[in-house]
């Protein structure tokens, strides 16, 4: 069994328990009222680097990170530093994270924010949009083809960007051939938990200009942000060299401009 085999299992048993509790009519009600969903292309598209920041307290790979007790704080500061966008780690038992976080988070800032969790079924992208999330995360690792169509499709109908993340060159491939238009390349290997930033600009070619680019994890210092950006990063996703600086606000306008000289050079 992999660490990404033994998360999805856990998150399974959680949708079970949320299942039982809350009737799928009632989150796609919820979902239905909730104001609609914010278009995170645009930003993403622009010249200019985007950077998803991350609100999350812990990883399986890392262990704590930072004791966030006021995650709507953390969320204001980045907004405030221009992220384009917010991921909010809603999954409990490796990420110390919840639906909460999201609410919170979301009654405090208007850029679009991401629900970072394991998706497995339909009631969950129902759920993410019922909280005011705007994007999802769709893990081609953990999804058969016919899975990623299909959420693809809920998540659009929902007025939701999906970030289809890959680690390989054949999950690339199928992120591309089930349509994706926002593809992101997780340098780390959820299946072992290494890190490897080459990961991003070995793939970047693949994916080429059919896609909005993402590198995602292990970008932790200016250097790091102005390689990815130097081999086709349109966004990045941070979370942990944010979360455990003292000013996360001037982090994010430092990896942007870290960004800018390396591909204006
Ligand atoms: O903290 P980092 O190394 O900057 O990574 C952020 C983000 O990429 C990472 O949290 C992540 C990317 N894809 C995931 C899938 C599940 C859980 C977590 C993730």
């Amino acid at each position: 069994m992999t660490v990404l085999d033994d998360i999805i299992a856990g998150a399974r048993r959680d949708l079970e328990e949320r299942k039982a509790r809350t009737p799928i009519d009632d989150v796609i009600r919820a979902a239905q009222a909730a104001a609609p969903a914010l278009d995170p292309m645009p930003r993403f598209r622009a010249p200019e680097l985007a950077v998803i920041s991350e609100v999350k307290r812990k990883s399986p790979s890392k262990g704590e990170l930072a004791n966030i007790t006021d995650p709507a704080s953390l969320a204001a500061s980045y907004a405030e530093g221009g992220a384009a966008a917010i991921s909010v780690l809603t999954e409990k038992h490796r990420f110390n994270g919840t639906l909460a976080d999201l609410d919170a988070v979301r009654a405090r800032v208007d850029v679009p924010l991401l629900r970072k969790d394991f998706m497995v079924e339909e009631y969950q992208f129902h759920e993410a949009r019922a909280h005011g999330a705007d994007l999802v995360l769709l893990i081609v690792a953990a999804l058969t083809d016919d899975e990623l169509t299909r959420f693809l499709a809920l998540t659009a109908d929902l007025g939701m960007t999906a970030l289809v993340e890959t680690h390989t060159a054949e999950e690339v491939d199928r992120a591309l051939a089930v349509g994706a238009e926002l593809v992101g390349v997780n340098n780390r290997n959820l299946k072992t938990l290494d890190v490897d930033l080459a990961t991003f600009g070995g793939l970047a070619e693949r994916i080429g200009d059919s896609a909005v680019k993402v590198a995602e994890s292990g970008i932790l210092t200016t250097d790091d942000v102005a390689r990815v950006a130097a081999e086709g990063a349109d966004v990045i996703l941070v979370g942990e060299a944010l979360v455990k600086h003292g000013d996360p606000t001037r982090a994010i306008g430092s990896f942007m401009a870290a960004a800018e000289r390396a591909t204006h050079s």
